[in-house]
């Protein structure tokens, strides 16, 4: 047991999947893994194991930020020998070539954030997924029909920024969508040398004003969702 997790050794899976809220977890858990079983719960940030087409996978809130995520992460990987974790998150475009409800896979993670400083002597050490599980996740959304996109996201301190003009920063270079854990979540798994992708769905696009209705939203996450489970079904 970790000081955030109060799962017994090897309760979890080598691959966890990490939504934000924990509630998400539950219910990713309860309808999608089979025999789900809550591992840990420290804090509500709740965590389950259960089977995917015979396959243990688990399933567990990170929280919002980065310092949430990282530990989390960290704890799943150092205690419990976790090797993948793929976040799966919501964020908000900034660009009009991203439309609401799309995929947006983080090859990259540019930041606010210090914390990769902090690691890296101070220097801009290139946050990147895991190539491996960023192919199987394109693999798995060229075979569902995803509208997707693969590319660079911004993990921001902030979730309320007035500052206008830094995202017309963001769009002239490409950023596809902004939220607030990924380049946190690939910090944590190159230090400790997990592997880590994060996906999100377009669920705001911040420029237009445009937010999915809660349908909308649901139906995305059960998109992504089984996305994501056809994907780490092939992890060797
Ligand atoms: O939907 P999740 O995974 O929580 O992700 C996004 O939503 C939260 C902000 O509302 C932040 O955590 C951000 O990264
Ligand atoms: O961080 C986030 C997440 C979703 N939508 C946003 O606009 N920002």
């Amino acid at each position: 047991m970790t000081p955030h997790i109060n799962a017994p050794e090897g309760a979890f899976a080598k691959t966890v999947l990490m939504p934000g809220d924990p509630l998400r977890a539950k219910y990713i858990a309860e309808n999608f893994l089979d025999n789900p079983r809550l591992v840990t719960d420290v804090r509500n940030m709740l965590g389950y194991t259960g089977e995917y087409n015979g396959k243990t996978i688990s399933v567990m809130g990170s929280g919002m930020g980065i310092p949430s995520i990282s530990i989390y992460a960290k704890e799943l990987i150092t205690e419990y020998g976790v090797e993948n974790i793929i976040r799966i998150g919501s964020c908000g475009a900034v660009s009009d070539k991203i439309k609401l409800m799309d995929v947006v896979m983080a090859m990259g993670a540019s930041t606010d954030s210090t914390v990769n400083r902090t690691r890296f002597a101070n220097t801009d050490f290139a946050m990147i997924a895991d190539f491996g599980l960023l192919r199987l996740a394109t693999d798995a959304a060229e075979k569902q029909g995803a509208s997707y996109h693969v590319g660079n996201l911004y993990s921001s301190d902030l979730f309320y920024c007035e500052d206008e003009s830094r995202y017309d920063l963001m769009e002239k270079y490409g950023i596809l969508g902004v939220e607030m854990e990924a380049a946190g979540l690939y910090g944590v798994a190159t230090e400790y040398g997990a592997r880590a992708l994060a996906m999100m769905t377009v669920t705001d696009h911040i420029r237009q004003g445009l937010h999915l209705t809660a349908e909308e939203r649901q139906q995305t996450l059960n998109e992504m969702i089984k996305l994501t489970l056809e994907a780490v079904s092939h992890i060797d």
